[in-house]
């Protein structure tokens, strides 16, 4: 396994607050991860320091196994859209693509004139007078198009309509199969490209709570459902992560459960089913979700 980033101890404070608190983790090559987290969790942060748009507080990154920090031999060969990019006076989307195919050494224009099509992108138009969407499409458009060695998206894609979304993620999954590289993708919609990820970090509060394949993290968890009082009996002394009441019927979210353990759940009557990742999200960043069924 290639570690494309490599981020040991990591901590970035503001005053007293650590918006990132002694994480270490590693992004591995030819994979897409995701960072997700609530709002304020840390993730805009993390990926400011990976990409050298910010001072680390104490702790180390490796991007391409070197410091990121004013190194343009690496940051030459990472590519980070994030919503919030600002544009020089007077930039319209045609020169944020010409600036782009001169920066990115494997930019592809024809792919970035197809996306343009595509997503209905006013090249003519300025920057400062394209709405959010449109904006945002140029972001995925420069993101896929730039085809780099890593590709960083810090929710640019959150402007856009659920129809742009979707052709987002089929873009960015078909370019992916015949151009593999390391891709990471920033969101809170995470139900929404929870198909697309190979690995999951998640960060809360600063820390990273979730470092895992996505595959193993969907088999974590289970939820069972039924009448309430059985429910509440199979998950009595259970790590619970997640309940939910309708009526007389309850459905819960427990971690662990072996196969003989969903078979004695379904033999007592109650539905075993999978668990999506955001439930598992939800339920290991909501505290109050979080709770053991005292036996
Ligand atoms: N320059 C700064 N000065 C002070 N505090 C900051 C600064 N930048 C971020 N923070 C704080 O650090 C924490 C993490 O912010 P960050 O933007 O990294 O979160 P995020 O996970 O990207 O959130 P969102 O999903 O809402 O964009 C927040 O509490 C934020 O208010």
């Amino acid at each position: 396994m290639t570690a494309i980033v490599e981020v040991s101890d990591l901590t970035k404070r503001y005053g007293s607050l650590a918006a990132v608190d002694d994480v270490s983790f590693v992004v591995r090559e030819h994979a897409i991860t995701g960072l997700l987290g609530r709002n304020g969790a840390g993730k805009t942060t993390l990926m400011q320091l990976i990409t050298g748009q910010e001072f680390v507080t104490s702790g180390t990154i490796r991007l391409f196994g070197q410091p990121p920090l004013e190194n343009a031999a690496v940051l030459s060969r990472t590519c980070f859209i994030k919503e919030s990019q600002t544009y020089p006076d007077g930039f319209k989307g045609e020169h944020v693509l010409r600036v782009a195919s001169w920066v990115f050494p494997h930019w592809d224009g024809a792919l970035a004139r197809d996306l343009v099509a595509e997503f209905r992108v006013p090249l003519d138009r300025r920057m400062k007078k394209m709405s959010r969407g449109q904006a945002s499409a140029i972001g995925v458009v420069v993101g896929l198009a730039s085809r780099a060695e890593l590709t960083i998206f810090d929710e640019p894609y959150a402007g856009l309509d659920a129809v742009a979304r979707r052709a987002f993620y089929d873009r960015l999954l078909a370019d992916y199969a015949e151009h593999p590289r390391t891709i990471v993708l920033s969101t809170h919609l995470i139900d929404e490209v929870a198909d697309l990820l190979e690995h999951v970090l998640v960060i809360d509060e600063g820390r990273l709570i979730i470092d895992a394949a996505a595959e193993d993290l969907r088999g974590s968890a289970t939820t069972v459902s039924g009448r309430q009082a059985d429910v509440e009996q199979f998950a009595r002394g259970r790590d619970v992560l997640q309940t939910d009441v309708v009526g007389a019927f309850a459905s819960v979210t427990v971690t662990g459960l072996t196969p003989s353990e969903r078979a004695a759940a379904a033999a007592a009557g109650l539905e075993v089913g999978p668990v999506s990742l955001q439930q598992l999200v939800i339920g290991r960043t909501r505290g109050t979700a979080r709770q053991e069924v005292a036996s």
